[in-house]
């Protein structure tokens, strides 16, 4: 494959981009070698500067889930943008979307947008701490919750990708603030709600983790959470970000059968536009200003072509069977994977939620981080340049989840497991 343009691009852009990218993930550096700059993208199909074509599992990091470029999301934001971009004053389009949110996610007793999954996640632990009075956060290890500084204590996604488990410049009067326990493990929890219970303001959890490559959680154990959080009066904040609207209409929280008391929301409400929410119960919700004290704000929040995006996805999505045939695809994708690493005698397993997978270089079962962890890393970075090689882009690190969406279809996923056989083969 000729990568002449993206080369240039790339040499261009890190004369003046840190790292020649506006988010560390997409620079390839852990798996080697460059990006490619995306010219274009269509349905299941990203198409690089360079004229190469790759059925794509990132999908943006999860926005696409009915495929690039869908024409009633372009309508959407054609018809929107005409009216004018962005008016600083309220508008009919955040409305609806507040009620769609309310309306698919009964947790959500109120809802208020915001731009990013970062700004999201900042928000419900200032309203966790504003409306306890407590100061503690409890996060999981490997878990990713944008860049916001309680978050970047033993983190996911691109800060484990780079080792940067601990982020400079993270004052630790703060970050000593935020304790980390193993995801999965019940007695962990129990321990430390045991021991500091009185103290936390609010958990956060990805209940699906899908930036330690994508970990489901054991029976019951979102449940035991519920109740640790219930006995000792903190809140319990499930991050959505990622989960929301993928893994069934509800979210991990509908798949699960567990009612948070806030959730956050980006990627899918915004349908490829940048956004994000959060919301939760009526009487924590009331207490962001200016219905009470606890401040946030956006200039650009609630955009108009941002809703547009998102309620036109929304639409797309809440067709019945939606998630019941996502979830079949995602399961012939992973087991035809899976079929050709055996073939190929490679110890490989995957794990899968609906739309969502985990790549992994080693045997299963894969329930906790350091299972993720000890998945064969320098293996899976071959075989990510040997899929991306044969025209198919998985994410560029071995701990982030991949995506499937509504348009991968029997051709794409062919064409993924033909690939697979082929750099299995490879490998060794
Ligand atoms: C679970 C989760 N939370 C929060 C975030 C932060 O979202 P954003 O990148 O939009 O700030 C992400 C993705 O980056 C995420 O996957
Ligand atoms: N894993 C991250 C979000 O889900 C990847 C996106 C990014 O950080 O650029």
């Amino acid at each position: 494959m000729n990568h002449e343009r993206s080369h240039a691009l790339f040499s261009r852009a890190r004369e003046l981009i840190p790292g020649g990218v506006n988010s560390p993930v997409r620079a390839f550096k852990s798996v080697g070698g460059e990006p490619f700059f995306a010219q274009s993208a269509q349905g299941a199909y990203i198409v690089d500067v360079d004229g190469n074509r790759y059925v794509d599992y990132v999908g943006s990091w999860g926005p696409m889930i009915a495929g690039h470029a869908h024409p009633q999301v372009l309508a959407a934001v054609s018809e929107t943008m005409v009216n004018g971009l962005s008016f600083g004053v309220p508008n009919a389009l955040e409305v609806t979307m507040a009620e769609r949110i309310a309306q698919i996610v009964p947790s959500c007793e109120m809802v208020r947008m915001v731009n990013s999954g970062t700004e999201a996640t900042l928000s419900a632990i200032r309203v966790a701490r504003g409306a306890t009075g407590r100061t503690r956060i409890v996060k999981f290890e490997g878990c990713y919750h944008g860049h916001g500084d309680s978050f970047l204590v033993k983190a996911g996604s691109g800060v484990m990708t780079l080792g940067l488990p601990n982020s400079p410049g993270v004052p630790s009067a703060l970050a000593d603030l935020t304790s980390t326990i193993p995801y999965n493990d019940f007695d962990a929890a129990t321990k430390l709600f045991d021991e500091i219970g009185s103290e936390i303001a609010g958990l956060i959890i990805e209940p699906i983790v899908g930036n330690a490559n994508c970990i489901l959680p054991r029976d019951g154990y979102l449940k035991h959470l519920r109740e640790l959080c219930t006995k000792h009066g903190a809140l319990l904040i499930f991050d959505e970000v990622m989960t929301g609207f993928r893994v069934a209409l509800g979210g991990a929280q509908a798949l699960y059968g567990i009612t948070p008391d806030l959730s956050t929301f980006g990627k899918i409400i915004g349908g490829g536009m940048p956004v994000g929410a959060y919301g939760g119960r009526r009487d924590l919700m009331e207490q962001i200003a200016p219905s009470g004290p606890i401040y946030q704000a956006g200039t650009l929040s609630g955009n108009p072509v941002a809703m547009a995006a998102g309620l036109a996805t929304l639409d797309l999505i809440q067709v019945p069977g939606f998630h019941t045939e996502l979830e079949r695809r995602t399961h012939v994708l992973c087991d035809g994977l899976e079929a050709a690493a055996r073939d190929a005698g490679i110890a490989f397993t995957t794990t899968r939620a609906p739309g969502m997978f985990g790549l992994y270089f080693r045997e299963g079962p894969v329930e906790t981080f350091e299972d993720a962890k000890a998945s064969d890393t320098a293996r899976f970075n071959r075989f990510f340049h040997a899929m991306l090689g044969r025209g198919v882009y998985l994410a560029p690190s071995a701990f982030e989840a991949g995506f499937v969406s509504s348009v991968h279809g029997d051709a794409e996923i062919a064409h993924t497991i033909d690939a697979a056989r082929a750099s299995f083969a490879e490998l060794g």
